[in-house]
């Protein structure tokens, strides 16, 4: 694997446009703190709001609460004889009467509290993921380092890729991610909850590449641009802790958020989706200020993870997701990956395949040269791929 600059940190599709910054995130875990200790919070739940400006976190958590007054307003009017408006008094008048401040705030408050548990909780629709004849030659290099690569991956597997050393497979994840521009071909996403492809494995694109049946088809006829798949695809590179650059876990979760006051609503909803995300990894019960390098080498891997997958990648790419790790850490990444599929699409390069094996749906061998030919799964002989 060779490593350039612009591969320092383990989230790094994402941190384009974004204006993220580590400068304004220093005082967060501080905020953090100070919001646990006012309003005696959960961990989890304050990270929700830990992204979000020292003023935004406040506005927030005022929202909070008065969401979960707005929820109890209903039931003062029933237990007041029902039918009673704004003139009923009591708790049910201040916070009941649509026409005021209070009551306005309060109804957006509870609309976007069930906006962001509905968005959160909900597992992201499968993607299909097709590449197409993709070429990379980048100048200067004598040869191509990818030629005329066709993959097909459908919504919710996980594909494998194998090979030998220098053959190309981390470039093959650059180029999917949109670090590298390829020379030729494409790259396209079926988001839709389904399979864009009927029983004999025809396309249910039509010739100008939008989608029929329901189906949302990225990147029309020329496949996603270089942006499209910063947005859409997530990458973790192998040793992902290495690339670590935030100085406790809050940072570095939230480094690629966008950090302008108008996009307040989407770092809301990442802050929801963090939540989620974090239990799914089994980070939840780590508070939010312990150092990246304090985790163990399993716990980092899942830190790694929970950054991309807090992005709800439509394809996640894997380099190496078990190296160097002992074997309970293995053995956790393992089951992780296993619960992601349900999630998401994934494309793993591993050398691991005896732990990975069980997981595969479709695999391929990439050779010296940067070809790539599928193979036949199950293996008839796993440790005859080996190598
Ligand atoms: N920008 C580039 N210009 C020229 N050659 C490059 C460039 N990027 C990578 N290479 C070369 O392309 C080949 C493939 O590298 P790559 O890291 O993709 O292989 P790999 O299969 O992932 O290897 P490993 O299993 O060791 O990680 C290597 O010989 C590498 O030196």
């Amino acid at each position: 694997m060779h490593t350039s600059s612009f591969r320092a940190r383990s989230g790094a599709p994402a941190a384009s446009g974004t204006g993220a910054g580590p400068s304004s995130g220093r005082a967060w875990p501080a905020v953090v703190r100070s919001c646990r200790s006012r309003q005696g919070n959960s961990t989890t739940s304050l990270s929700a709001h830990a992204p979000v400006s020292v003023v935004g976190a406040s506005f927030v958590s005022c929202l909070g609460r008065l969401g979960r007054d707005a929820r109890q307003a209903p039931r003062c009017r029933a237990a007041a004889g029902g039918g009673a408006g704004p003139a009923s008094g009591g708790a049910g008048t201040a916070f009941g009467d649509p026409n005021s401040l209070m009551g306005m705030l309060m109804a957006y408050a509870v609309q976007m509290q069930q906006q962001q548990a509905a968005g959160a909780g909900a597992a992201a629709p499968g993607a299909e993921v097709r590449v197409e004849g993709l070429t990379f030659h980048p100048p200067g290099a004598e040869r191509p380092l990818l030629q005329d690569i066709n993959l097909t991956l459908p919504a919710n597997s996980l594909g494998l890729v194998m090979g030998r050393s220098g053959s190309g497979k981390t470039t093959l994840l650059q180029v999917l991610a949109g670090l590298s521009e390829q020379t030729s071909g494409q790259v396209r996403v079926l988001r839709g909850g389904g399979s864009a492809f009927n029983g004999n494995g025809s396309s249910a694109l039509n010739g100008n590449g939008s989608s029929a049946g329901g189906v949302h088809a990225a990147g029309g006829p020329g496949g996603l641009s270089m942006e499209e798949r910063m947005q859409q695809v997530g990458l973790v590179f192998q040793f992902p802790e290495r690339h670590f650059l935030g100085e406790d876990l809050l940072q570095e979760l939230t480094f690629t958020w966008p950090r302008l006051p108008g996009y307040w609503g989407e770092r809301n909803e990442l802050s929801a989706r963090m939540q989620i995300v974090l239990e799914a990894v089994g980070l939840e019960d780590i508070p939010l200020h312990v150092p990246p390098w304090a985790l163990s080498g399993g716990q980092q891997r899942r830190l790694a993870l929970a950054i991309q997958l807090v992005r709800q990648p439509a394809l996640l790419l894997l380099d190496e997701p078990l190296a160097g790790l002992d074997w309970t850490s293995r053995q956790e990444v393992v089951t992780i990956l296993k619960k992601l599929k349900e999630q998401c699409t994934l494309l793993v390069v591993s050398h691991d395949l005896a732990e990975i094996a069980p997981l595969v749906d479709v695999a391929w061998r990439m050779r010296i040269g940067g070809s790539c030919e599928a193979v036949t799964w199950p293996p008839a002989d796993l440790a005859g791929l080996e190598q």
